[in-house]
């Protein structure tokens, strides 16, 4: 089998939003690309130093993806080398895994000829993810609100976001499933009650483009944050301080450790001052919405 070397480019992403736990994610202007040429077996190359110690063979998550979409349509693929650039921080929070799982569907596509509609592309993220929020936003580009429960798949899409986006990111990684493990497993119908009012105007509010009221809600959550705060130092203190600098607000990114802060564009940069001269341990990253999703286009030699 013949076919041209392609690249394929996929968004990260923020979830959660606060309370939009395991449904919102938001793409970001940091990006996964993978250049895919023929080979006779298949390998990875990570020109990222951070990322080098991921394993180059079949079980690499990319892969992994590829070879489960190519088996839902009851095919095999072609072996290819995978020749990887990336500014997306690993494990941090800003949905690496799932930006991994839909570059190995959108190679599978490709490699296939599938011409997957998006929506089956976000099912079989979904499904490897085990929730709909990082891999529709990398998938769709914009702001995705997602239900999933595993046999209904609804999406909301909003292709437009207009603020600035601050990443805090700390120098040590935390796993998803770790972090997970920190959550209880039942929460008391009046706290979900209340979890619920907050993700509903939050999503009303982000729908409509109302960040003032979105960035308040955005602080409002009892599903997750109270029980992964702690692995998050400074975490009231930054988020004060935030405030105190106009940002809309803020929330743990994803599964954390990193702290996702939406401003008011052109704010960013004083923002981001204040928070390299206070709390000099974390990174901060300056970036903005992706309205992009996935893309795959021939690599030009
Ligand atoms: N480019 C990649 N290639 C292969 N595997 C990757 C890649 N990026 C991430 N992974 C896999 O995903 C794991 C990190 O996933 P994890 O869910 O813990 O973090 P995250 O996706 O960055 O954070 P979050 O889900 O909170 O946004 C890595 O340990 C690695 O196994
Ligand atoms: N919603 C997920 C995102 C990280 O995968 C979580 O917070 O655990």
């Amino acid at each position: 089998m013949k076919w041209k070397d392609f690249t394929v480019t996929v968004p990260a992403s923020t979830a959660n939003l606060g309370p939009g736990f395991d449904s919102i994610g938001l793409a970001l202007d940091l990006h996964l690309s993978i250049h895919v040429s023929q080979a006779s077996e298949w390998t990875v190359r990570y020109n990222e130093e951070s990322y080098q110690h991921l394993s180059g063979s079949s079980d690499n998550l990319i892969i992994a993806a590829a070879k489960k979409t190519a088996a839902a349509y009851g095919r095999e693929l072609p072996p290819a080398k995978l020749e990887i650039d990336t500014d997306i921080p690993l494990s941090r929070g800003l949905g690496s895994s799932a930006s991994a799982i839909a570059g190995g569907i959108e190679i599978a596509d490709r490699l296939l000829g599938l011409n997957m509609p998006l929506k089956e592309k976000v099912e079989i993220g979904t499904e490897m993810e085990g929730h709909p929020d990082n891999i529709s936003a990398s998938i769709l580009g914009g702001l995705t609100i997602s239900y999933a429960d595993g046999e209904e798949l609804s999406i909301v899409h909003v292709p437009e976001v207009e603020i600035g986006v601050l990443i805090l990111v700390p120098p040590t990684e935390f796993l998803t499933t770790e972090s997970r493990g920190l959550l209880p497993e039942e929460v008391l119908h009046k706290t979900a009650v209340r979890g619920s009012m907050a993700a509903n105007v939050l999503s009303a509010a982000l729908a409509t483009g109302d960040w003032n009221t979105a960035g308040r809600m955005m602080e409002r959550d009892e599903f997750h944050e109270p029980f992964r705060k702690s692995r998050f130092p400074d975490f009231d203190i930054i988020r004060q301080a935030c405030r105190d600098h106009g940002a809309y607000g803020s929330a743990i990114s994803g599964a954390g450790p990193s702290l996702f802060i939406a401003a008011e564009k052109g704010k960013e940069e004083e923002i981001r001052q204040m928070l390299s001269e206070r709390f000099p341990h974390y990174d901060c990253l300056l970036t903005k919405p992706s309205t992009a999703g996935i893309k795959a286009v021939q690599t030009v030699q």
